[in-house]
């Protein structure tokens, strides 16, 4: 594997640009060897593609836009989503903003069959290791954060067996994105540097990828509260990432299948 090259994380601007410091302070002295290959399973994308629009369910306990959203018990939440229906987990590591750990990835992999995204803002290859290590299939690269670096956190993800979900909010990362060798794209509706969200995001550059010629996996992300929130992705998207209105329901299960009844 070849070195990443150095990115300057002090140009990410806004609130997104103050989380990242946190988790460039955090790992500053981590290892960056990877260890051995492992072969990609591509479980993750293999449980997006379906005919019919896939839900990941996100394990969310808070977030810098809401504050406490649930005290979600990380096992019992993922369970709760795979018998609504969900297609695989999303749980979030981020201890400062999102109530995360690393932790709660473990017991999300152990508590279901599902594929699982580690959901957290990746700025060191250790993040890809530890990813690998704790069981995930995938895990989360922003073209936001890593900009033109983004490739060579792809390429370390893919050495490590992992899936990764490679997000943008914007046609200038897009074309970053698409220029990367992505397999999975996810449109962020939330602007991470004002938590503005916007519906009409994901629509629009996922079409923008398909008329690119872009033959992957494309998954609209963020602010969707109901089924009719879904309309304008159904038929369009591969799959929805939704957290916030499914860990703040008080009947996760519930909350979830009717999310996914149209
Ligand atoms: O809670 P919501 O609005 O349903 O959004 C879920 C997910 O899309 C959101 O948590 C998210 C999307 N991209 C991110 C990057 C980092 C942290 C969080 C996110």
């Amino acid at each position: 594997m070849t070195a990443v090259r150095d990115v300057d994380f002090s140009k990410v601007p806004g609130v997104l640009g103050r989380i990242v410091a946190g988790r460039v302070g955090d790992y500053r002295d981590a290892d960056p060897s990877l260890g051995a290959a492992r072969t990609g399973e591509r479980r993750f994308e293999a449980a997006l593609r379906a005919p019919e629009l896939s839900l990941i369910a996100e394990v969310k306990r808070a977030s810098p836009s809401q504050g406490a959203i649930a005290p979600l018990d990380p096992a019992t939440a993922a369970r709760e989503y795979a018998q609504g229906g969900a297609s695989a987990i999303s749980c979030l590591t981020e201890p400062r903003h999102f109530d995360g750990h690393l932790d709660a990835l473990r017991e999300v992999v152990g508590a279901v069959t599902l594929p699982v995204l580690r959901k957290d803002f990746v700025v060191h290859p250790a993040m890809l290791r530890e990813a690998a290590e704790y069981g995930a299939a995938a895990a989360l690269l922003m073209v936001s954060v890593l900009g033109e670096a983004v490739g060579e956190y792809l390429d370390i993800a893919h050495h490590l067996g992992l899936d990764a979900l490679v997000e943008v909010h914007d046609e200038r990362e897009l074309e970053i994105a698409l220029g990367s060798g992505a397999r999975i794209l996810g449109v962020n509706n939330r602007d991470l540097t004002t938590l503005n969200i916007d519906l009409a995001v994901s629509p629009r550059l996922i079409r923008r990828a398909r008329d690119a010629g872009f033959g992957g996996v494309l998954v609209a992300e963020s602010g969707y509260r109901t089924a009719a929130d879904l309309a304008p992705v159904r038929g369009l998207a591969d799959a929805v990432l939704v957290g916030s209105s499914l860990a703040g329901s008080g009947d996760l299960a519930r909350a979830t299948r009717e999310l996914l009844t149209p």
